[in-house]
Order: C-alpha cells, then sequence, then structure tokens
C-alpha cells in the first residue's frame, strides 16, 4: 500500500511517536556555521601535515625529519629571540632605577655640599690627600713580623731609674721643668726630664768627656729625650738644628753596649745590640767617631772596651778587620751598606735591641723606606726604636707609629722651625748679579762659610767663580767621589778651607763647628730644607747668620712659606716679603699651612714635598737622589 500525502494531520500522539531530530543545543553566539572551514594554527597544520608524512613513510620520511629539524630550531631560536627582548627589558629597567638612584645620590650630596663650610670641604679634601699617601706606605715593620702577625705590644724594660729624689718629685714640678725648656711631651708613663748629666747616672769618665767638651748641661732634647731613652721606651725625638740630638741617642747606645758587654764578654761573631742609621755616609761617619771617642775613653776609665763598626759606601770594609773579627757592640750605618752586609750575612741582627733613624723623616722621603723595611726583617727579637729629626711632618710620625711600641713623643719647639739662634736675612739680588753679589755677602763674617745650591753644576760653577778670586773653597754633591768628599769634609773642618759650597742634601746633619754664615744661593723649594740648611750654623747654643737670595725665579708660594718661618722664628720680614698675600688663609685670617710639610705658606694640594715624592716615584728614584751623602 502507497501512502498518500492527503492524510489526515497526525495527531500530537502520532506525531510524538515519529523518530524526530534531538533538540539543538542554545544557540552560542560565537559558534562557526557548520560549514565554515575552522581554522587552524600553521603551526598545528605542519604538525599535521608532518605527523601525516611520516604516517606515509618511505622517501617522505627524511623531508618529514628535516622539517621537523627546521620547526624546532625555528621555535628554539624565536624562544630564544623572546628572553633576550625580556632580559633587554629588564636590564633596561635595573639601569634606569640605577641611574635614578644615582642621581638622587648627587642631589642628596649637592644639597649636603652646600651646607658645608669651605673649611670643612677643604679639610676632607686634604684628609683625602693625605690618606691616599698614606696608602702609599705600608707599615713599618719587617717581612717576618708582618707574615706572621707579630706585633709588639709590651715595652722594653731596662734597670736604669732616674734618681731618688726626681722619682719622688710629682708630676707638676716635673711639667714645670719641661714648661721652663720648651719641652712637649705626649705618650704614657713619660719618665723625669733630668737636667743634669750627674743625675742621668752617667758613669765619671763620660761626665769628664762631657766636661772637656765643654757640654756643661743637658739641652732641653738631652733632658727629656736621654731619660725617655734609658728607660727602653721608643721615642719620636724633634728638635731644631744643632740642638745636641746625637748625643741623645747615642750615649744610651753606648750604655747600653757597656752593661751587655759587662754580662757577657762579646766574642767574634756576636753583636751587634745596637744599630743608629743615618741617610748620608758623612753624618754616619760623625756619629761613629763621637761614638768611638766615647768608648775609648770609657775604656781608659777602667770600663770594659766596646767596639763600634762604621758600615757605609765607599770605605774598604777590611779596614775595619779587627773589629770585625773581634765581634762588635755598636754600627752606625747608611741604609744601602747596612743591607747588604746583612744579605751577605757578615753579621746579624739577632743580638740587637736598640734601633736609631737619625733625621728619620729625610731617609723615608728620600727613599730609603725599602731598605729600613729590609733591615727591619734581621731582626730576631723586638727592640727598641727611636726616630729622631729636625722636622718631622705629622705624615711620617703617624706611619712611623707602626713600628713604635707606646711611643714618646718629645718635641722641643715647632718641628720644622730654625733654631732662635740664627739670624735670617733674605735679599732680593737678581739671578745674573749673583756670583758677583756672592763675595760681597762672604765679606759679612770671618770664615767658616757654607753656601748651598741645590744644582750640583751650580755647586761647581760657584767653586771655580771663587777660587778664581781667590777664596779658598771646597765642594762637594752626590757627583764628586768618596775621596773627594772625604777631603773637602776634611779640609774645611780643619780650618784648612774657608769655604764650602754644597748641594742641599750633601751637608745635612753635619756638625761642623763654628760656621759663621750660611749663604742659601738659591732658596729651597721645600721648607724642610731651608731649615737644615740654616741649621750648619748657630749650633750647640752659638749664633750665626743665614743669609738666603731670592729673586723673580723663587716661586711665590715659597717666599710665602718663607715669609711665614720668618715670622715664626721671630726675625725680620723684609717689605718686599711681607708684602706677598696669602691666598689661603681661614675664617681668622690665619695660614691654613700644608698638613703633610708643615709650611705654612701653602697647603697640601700644592706642597712641592709632595710634588717630589711623586716626581720621584714616577722615576723609580729610590736612594736619595743627589743625596751628596750616597745613602749606600
Ligand atoms: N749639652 C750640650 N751643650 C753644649 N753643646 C752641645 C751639647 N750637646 C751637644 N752639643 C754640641 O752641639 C753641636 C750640635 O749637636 P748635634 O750635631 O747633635 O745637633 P743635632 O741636633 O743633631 O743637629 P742636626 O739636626 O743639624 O743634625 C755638637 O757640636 C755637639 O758637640
Amino acid at each position: 500500500m502507497v501512502e498518500t500525502t492527503d492524510q489526515p494531520a497526525p495527531s500530537s500522539a502520532t506525531y510524538s511517536k515519529r523518530r524526530r531530530s534531538p533538540t539543538p543545543p542554545p544557540a552560542d553566539p560565537y559558534a562557526l556555521p557548520d560549514d565554515e572551514p575552522v581554522y587552524v594554527p600553521l603551526k598545528q597544520r605542519r604538525a599535521q601535515l608532518i605527523e601525516k608524512l611520516s604516517a606515509k613513510g618511505g622517501g617522505g620520511g627524511v623531508t618529514a625529519a628535516a622539517e621537523k629539524r627546521k620547526h624546532e630550531e625555528e621555535t628554539e631560536e624565536r624562544e630564544q629571540r623572546e628572553r633576550d627582548e625580556a632580559e633587554a627589558k629588564r636590564k633596561k629597567r635595573e639601569h634606569q632605577t640605577l641611574l635614578m638612584e644615582a642621581q638622587e645620590v648627587k642631589r642628596l650630596k649637592a644639597i649636603e655640599d652646600a651646607a658645608k663650610s669651605e673649611q670643612q670641604k677643604r679639610e676632607e679634601e686634604e684628609a683625602k690627600i693625605l690618606a691616599a699617601q698614606a696608602a702609599t706606605r705600608t707599615t713599618l715593620a719587617g717581612a717576618e713580623e708582618i707574615a706572621k702577625g707579630i706585633v709588639y705590644t709590651e715595652r722594653m724594660k731596662t734597670s736604669w731609674q732616674a734618681p731618688h729624689y726626681i722619682r719622688n718629685q710629682s708630676e707638676e714640678e716635673h711639667e714645670a721643668v719641661r714648661e721652663k725648656f720648651h719641652i712637649l711631651t705626649s705618650g704614657d708613663d713619660v719618665p723625669p726630664p733630668i737636667p743634669t748629666f750627674k743625675d742621668m747616672k752617667l758613669p765619671k769618665p763620660l761626665l769628664e768627656y762631657l766636661k772637656k767638651k765643654k757640654i756643661e748641661a743637658p739641652t732641653p732634647i738631652q733632658l727629656q729625650g736621654i731619660p725617655v731613652a734609658f728607660s727602653g721606651r721608643d721615642m719620636i725625638g724633634i728638635a731644631f738644628t744643632g740642638s745636641g740630638k746625637t748625643l741623645a741617642f747615642s750615649l744610651p747606645l753606648l750604655m747600653f753596649a757597656l752593661e751587655e758587654e759587662k754580662r757577657m764578654p762579646f766574642v767574634q761573631g756576636e753583636g751587634p745590640v745596637g744599630i743608629i742609621i743615618c741617610p748620608s755616609r758623612e753624618l754616619a761617619r760623625q756619629t761613629y767617631e763621637g761614638l768611638q771617642e766615647m768608648a775609648r775613653l770609657m775604656e781608659q776609665g777602667g770600663y770594659p772596651q766596646v767596639r763600634a763598626l762604621l758600615c757605609i759606601g765607599g770605605i774598604n770594609m777590611s779596614e775595619q778587620g779587627q773589629t770585625l773579627s773581634q765581634g762588635f757592640h755598636m754600627v752606625v750605618a747608611t741604609p744601602g751598606r747596612l743591607q747588604d752586609m746583612l744579605e751577605k750575612r757578615k753579621f746579624t741582627l739577632a743580638q740587637c735591641k736598640y734601633l736609631c733613624m737619625d733625621e728619620a723623616d729625610r731617609m723615608i722621603d728620600m727613599g730609603f723606606e725599602e731598605d729600613v723595611r729590609n733591615i727591619l726583617s734581621f731582626f730576631k727579637t723586638q727592640r727598641q726604636t727611636l726616630l729622631f729629626s729636625a722636622t718631622m711632618p705629622k705624615r711620617i710620625q703617624d706611619f712611623a707609629q707602626s713600628a713604635l711600641v707606646q711611643p714618646i713623643l718629645v718635641n722641643v719647639g715647632r718641628a720644622g722651625a730654625a733654631s732662635l739662634n740664627i739670624i735670617q736675612e733674605v735679599e732680593y739680588v737678581k739671578q745674573e748679579a749673583k756670583m758677583v753679589y756672592l763675595l760681597e755677602c762672604l765679606q759679612k763674617t770671618a770664615p767658616p762659610v757654607i753656601i748651598f745650591s741645590d744644582n750640583k753644576n751650580e755647586v761647581d760653577d760657584i767653586q771655580e767663580y771663587l777660587l778664581l778670586k781667590g777664596v779658598e773653597a771646597v765642594a762637594i754633591h752626590g757627583s764628586k767621589t768618596q775621596e773627594e768628599r772625604e777631603y773637602a769634609i776634611k779640609s774645611f773642618k780643619s780650618g784648612k778651607k774657608d769655604v764650602m759650597v754644597a748641594s742641599s742634601v750633601a751637608s745635612k746633619g753635619l756638625d761642623f763647628s763654628e760656621i759663621q754664615h750660611v749663604i742659601n744661593y738659591s732658596m729651597p723649594k721645600e721648607i724642610e730644607d731651608y731649615t737644615h740648611q740654616c741649621g750648619r750654623t748657630g749650633r750647640a747654643g752659638k749664633t750665626g747668620i743665614a743669609t738666603t737670595f731670592v729673586n723673580m725665579q723663587t716661586p711665590e708660594q715659597t717666599l710665602l712659606d718663607l715669609k711665614y718661618l720668618l715670622m715664626e722664628s721671630k726675625q725680620k720680614v723684609p717689605p718686599f716679603l711681607m708684602s706677598i698675600e696669602d691666598p689661603n688663609l681661614d675664617a681668622n685670617g690665619k695660614p691654613i699651612g700644608c698638613t703633610n710639610c708643615g709650611g705654612l705658606g701653602h697647603t697640601i694640594r700644592n706642597c712641592p714635598k709632595l710634588e717630589e715624592n711623586q716626581r720621584r716615584t714616577m722615576a723609580g728614584i729610590g736612594r736619595g737622589g743627589d743625596s751628596g751623602g750616597g745613602g749606600y
């Protein structure tokens, strides 16, 4: 039967029984129409294709693998690129933060700086320069001590004591004595000053020796310095030129040597018990001769024999063969030769307990610092260390503290100031007129006269000129041979020659008796040199004259240093010096001065000494250039 289309409309029941398509889900507004192609991302499509191709196998497999590799590489590349970009962004952000931070610090500092006074700023700057200077210097101790971290903290002990009546005096009474002699001290338990040699308990032959030399009462540096040294204390002794420092450190060494010899006589290979290091050969010889003389007199007075060795360059050590073979108690040396002898094991410092450095500041400034450090490494035990000089800038004092144990500072007069016994005259002399004027200037006093020049050629020229004019003159400077130097010193000392022409360092510390007149043919750049040069006259309480030539070629800063030094030493200041204005005055109109060298006419920022030190470092100069004394 064929169903026809005119059948009645089905009932709902019938309708419900018919197969119908299921009810569609609620419409998704975002759903794609069924016939719309679905979007497959490229990555996925590629993967599908690769999969398909690899399923087919054969040659297609190779291509698929290559495709896959390529795809992986690309992915890797892209990911790396993304990582790099992220890192770059992070860095940029970080950099920006640092930059901002730095800008903020700068801004705050600017506010702080504006609030600071000029003086504070200057002080900070100077402290920086000083610290930079200090950083170039390392501890003044032997390499072994530094390596092993050995630091001595206890003072050396001796059996010496001040006489009972002095010990019983109050500290106020001791202070009154110091005040009377213008002695300043610092440090713990400073031994009392002793105003007579007898009360220092010196043996009779020594007292007689001093009397014979017309040394009746101790000078200020001696009356305080000798008790400090006798007590075994480390010390920095500062006193003006010609004030008797040599005796202040020679006497204690001699007494110590006698004590040791008495305890146990020295035989070959033993000793020394003490050394004195000097910056020049001449100065070493002078100190050695003084020690020898005192030792001889002691022996004649019934005390045991003590021997000294002179250890300087330019002499044949075998001349002292007997001393070397007998064992010796004391050594007076220049740093270079001493170091050489120690390295060659000619003797050791195993028993050495006393070390004195004369003109310690110059020794360090002249480039002997490393030699001194090497020498220190030969010490086997703690020693008593004494540093002496007429000038001792703070930087050297600070540096030296590292080598000293609870040191005592004994200062007579301001460090660097010239002796008050010298009349200092400054004369304006044109460069071309100097030589001729020199002859006239020589008439100011009777001989002996020393003329200083800072230039070796000039020293020779002056000597030649004077000889031509019939003046008995000798010359000394660093390029002269040892014989020439010895001849010059001997003939000048003995009075055979009237005038000595010297380069500035050549005769520093030398004690020529009764020099009447010092002529500074050119004003030294460093004011300390001026002090030392003038100090060749007016020694041991005598008076003397120092004449200094200046002219247009003398730097204004040097003239300012000179002006202040003259004012400090209560000298007449010529009007042309007086009229020089100081650009570095503090708020009270006082000179700021230099914390490095102590000169008052400049600040550390333009210190000639610093410049000279830098020049030396750059040039790699050690051992004092034209030392004239030839430290070695
Ligand atoms: N107490 C004293 N009384 C008189 N004269 C003395 C006294 N002590 C030392 N002298 C003499 O004074 C002179 C200078 O002494 P010394 O050479 O020790 O001075 P200095 O302070 O070392 O000088 P410089 O710093 O120039 O080296 C010497 O001739 C010395 O004999």
